[in-house]
């Protein structure tokens, strides 16, 4: 029985009208750049792309080479293409324009290009988000035209680069996680339909913020603590990768809730992690597989943007668990 690879689903996927050619490119390509950011990740120190790379992004954040490199990779890969009409990404302060010399197409791509930096020269699971929107008709390609709800986005995805290298996508039909085939260099469908189960008794939270937090956070962490012996009647267990996409990857496959909460810290910037290009694209795919995502307060993908590198706070996972939190918060 031949396996399913990536361009085949997104071939079936045109034909069904799902998609046009120009976006199954697009996401082709984004593969084609995840492919190869996992083989610079595997070379590691022998190819010296560890470290610092000696300058900050736009969020203050001192980028690692990897940062950069992932960045580099990502904008060569698609700046030739035809399909885009503008990129933005978590280490680049503005929009990047198509060159000139390029055709433009009619889509916006968002990425963090690495995620979960400070886990690269520790050698544990980092990888890339990505988020695509339409330009809307008639406007030029500027950071107004990337301010866009959640809801508007057309494909959202992202890779892991851990033990195996996987993609994991969602274009308005379920999510569905590829595997990279090392030997043959094409990404195969290994799981379809991932479904996040409405209950868990897994959460994951950075527990050293813990004095900073809102009472409603401190309120449902205090209950999961007290396990059975609280009002939950059940014990939790924590998990912390400090790599989104792996813990998200995680709630994925076994269910779970992961939250990174307003808290006093992170209160000027609105939260930690940022809403175009890890919240909306990650909240995409939780909700396509039966979860949800929430501020804490409002579902994460009806936020009307206002800034590029917007921070957010963010609650999701298994579904039973974001409604508890919520509540938690609107009753406060
Ligand atoms: O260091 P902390 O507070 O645990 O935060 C970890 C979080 O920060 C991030 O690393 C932020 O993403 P970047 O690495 O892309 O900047 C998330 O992946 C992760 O969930
Ligand atoms: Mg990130
Ligand atoms: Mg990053």
């Amino acid at each position: 029985m031949s396996r399913t690879t990536l361009s085949r689903y997104l071939i079936e996927a045109q034909r069904d009208n799902h998609i046009n050619a120009d976006l199954r490119f697009l996401i082709e390509v984004v593969a084609r750049a995840c492919k190869a950011i996992s083989i610079s990740i595997g070379k590691g120190a022998l190819s010296g792309v560890l470290g610092e790379a000696g300058s900050d992004n736009v969020q203050g954040e001192a980028q690692k080479k990897l940062d950069v490199i992932s960045n580099e990779i990502l904008l060569e890969a698609n700046e030739w293409g035809g399909h885009l009409a503008a990129m933005a990404s978590e280490e680049m302060d503005h929009p990047h324009p198509i060159p000139h010399r390029y055709p433009k197409g009619e889509y916006l791509l968002m990425f963090d290009p690495l995620d979960g930096s400070s886990n690269i020269d520790i050698n544990v699971s980092v990888g890339t988000i990505f988020s695509v929107l339409r330009c809307p008709e008639g406007m030029e390609p500027t950071e107004q035209a990337f301010l866009q709800p959640g809801t508007q986005q057309l494909a959202a995805g992202y890779a892991l680069y851990g033990p195996n290298t996987l993609l994991v996508l969602t274009i308005g039909q379920g999510v569905h996680c590829f595997t990279l085939d090392r030997e043959v260099g094409s990404f195969v469908l290994t799981q379809e339909n991932l479904r996040i189960p409405e209950d868990t008794k897994e959460f994951a939270i950075n527990m050293s913020n813990q004095r900073f937090w809102e009472a409603p956070v401190q309120r449902y962490v205090g209950e999961l603590l007290q396990g059975k012996e609280g009002v939950r009647g059940k014990d939790f267990n924590m998990r912390w990768v400090a790599s989104m996409v792996a813990d998200v990857h995680r709630i994925l496959t076994r269910g779970g809730l992961f939250m990174y909460p307003l808290d006093s810290k992170t209160a000027e910037k609105g939260g930690k992690l940022r809403l175009l290009y890890e919240a909306n694209p990650m909240s995409l795919i939780v909700e396509q597989a039966g979860g949800a995502a929430t501020t804490g307060r409002q579902r994460i993908l009806d936020l009307q943007p206002t800034q590029l590198h917007q921070r957010v706070p963010v609650v999701l996972g298994s579904k039973n668990e974001v409604e508890r939190v919520t509540a938690y918060h609107l009753e406060s």
